[in-house]
């Protein structure tokens, strides 16, 4: 009986030491793989030559460095580098033709048929006009478009599509100067941003110093909307991130001497560029007017404005263009940012601006990213707006 007590004890025994070698095997297989790209196993030396740890290891002896060799105690925040602006809107275009295919589609579908009948082209006229195209320039279109199908008798839908995009861009009048007034020769030019809130004023100010500092300008940026408290805190931070200071004043302080201010910052620094950031209420338009107007004449104490670009929302179609006309009876507006075209499919809305302001759209928002602003170009634009999203 003592042998079987024995003999089961030993029998536990060696069970338990067996489980306990397998144990270690099995959950040593159960560790997941390391992430790719972790060279951090391959470049550990094996374990002969491995390192002497600081249990095992000879105390070292001190080294003395050189105060100057050693790294500053507070470190300069690394700057963003922006993209090239250059090709910016063709690196974008994606997102365009992903918000304007049904328009791409819809016409592809008509131009492909046999016949180019009355039916045919109402249909084309009507995408347009869902496009946001607006009706006199549509009208415009369709008209000269029939004339050049007639005269030329253009039958594939590649001939009348590409003729299509050129009058497209011919209503976008590709002569306009588009180039954004940033550089002068005696001190900093001064780019003025108007618009309603919720444009996307703020937003587009950071990405413009973005597209001047990738262009190789240096820039002071002025937070005169200090209406909203959240926006000069928005713009400084958008500043920080490339190396741009911001002029900032006290809530609710006098937009007009922020602005002041900043172009004196910018000019006693010698920067190339001031932008600034201005309100955009439109629920009181006397005020909004008297506001502007007087940042406008404070500001120009210091010398002429440059650019004044007014900040359109695409997203709001025809809505847009009535805010557009307030903004243009307060101040001299020389140029149009049109933002959140990612956002809607209805990208005609370009040529509405262009045709019932006459004033060129400069650049286009097209989505939330630091970088995606693009220099606007007519051409790329229309290709874009006619890519049926294949
Ligand atoms: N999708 C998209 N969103 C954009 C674009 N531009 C701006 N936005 C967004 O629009 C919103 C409003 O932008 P803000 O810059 O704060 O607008 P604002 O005009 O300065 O507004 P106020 O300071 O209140 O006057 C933000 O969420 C932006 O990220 C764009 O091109 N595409």
């Amino acid at each position: 009986m003592e042998y079987v007590v024995v003999g089961l004890v030993l029998l536990g025994v060696l069970i338990l030491g067996g489980v306990g070698l397998l144990v270690p095997k099995l959950r040593r297989r159960e560790l997941p793989p390391p992430p790719p790209g972790d060279t951090t196993l391959l470049e550990r030396p094996p374990a002969a030559e491995a390192a002497p740890t600081a249990s095992t290891a000879p105390p070292l002896p001190p080294v003395e460095v050189p105060l100057e060799d050693l790294p500053p105690l507070v470190t300069t925040p690394e700057l963003d580098r922006p993209e090239p602006t250059a090709g910016r809107l063709v690196r974008l275009r994606a997102r365009l033709s992903r918000s304007q295919n049904a328009l791409g589609r819809g016409l592809l579908a008509v131009l492909s048929r046999d016949h180019l009948d009355e039916d045919a082209w109402e249909e084309i006229e009507d995408s347009l006009i869902t496009a946001d195209v607006g009706i006199e320039p549509t009208r415009v279109i369709v008209e000269r478009l029939r004339e050049r199908v007639r005269v030329l008798g253009s039958r594939t839908v590649t001939e009348v599509r590409e003729q299509l995009a050129e009058e497209l861009t011919a209503a976008l009048d590709p002569g306009m100067d588009r180039t954004l007034a940033s550089t002068k020769a005696d001190g900093p030019a001064v780019i003025l941003v108007v618009g309603v809130n919720g444009a996307g004023k703020t937003t587009t100010c950071g990405k413009i110093a973005r597209v001047l500092v990738a262009d190789g300008r240096s820039v002071v940026l002025g937070a005169a909307d200090t209406f909203r408290a959240a926006a000069s805190e928005q713009l400084a931070t958008w500043g920080e991130r490339v190396g741009a200071e911001t002029v900032r004043g006290p809530e609710g302080a006098d937009p007009a001497s922020v602005a002041f201010d900043a172009v004196k910052r910018g000019i006693d620094t010698g920067v190339d560029t001031v932008l600034i950031d201005t309100a955009g209420r439109l629920q009181n338009k006397v005020g909004l007017m008297d506001e502007l107007g007087k940042v406008k004449r404070v500001v120009e104490k210091h010398g002429p404005v440059d650019e004044t670009l007014l900040i359109l929302d695409a997203t709001t179609g025809q809505n847009g263009l009535e805010q557009a006309r307030v903004f243009m009876e307060a101040v001299n507006v020389t140029g149009v940012v049109l933002t959140k075209l990612d956002g809607t499919a209805k990208g005609g809305i370009v040529i509405a601006v262009q045709n019932k302001l006459g004033i060129p759209v400069k650049l286009v928002g097209l989505g939330e990213g630091p970088d995606d602003l693009a220099p606007f170009e007519p051409k790329a634009f229309v290709d874009a707006l006619l890519d049926a999203g294949a």
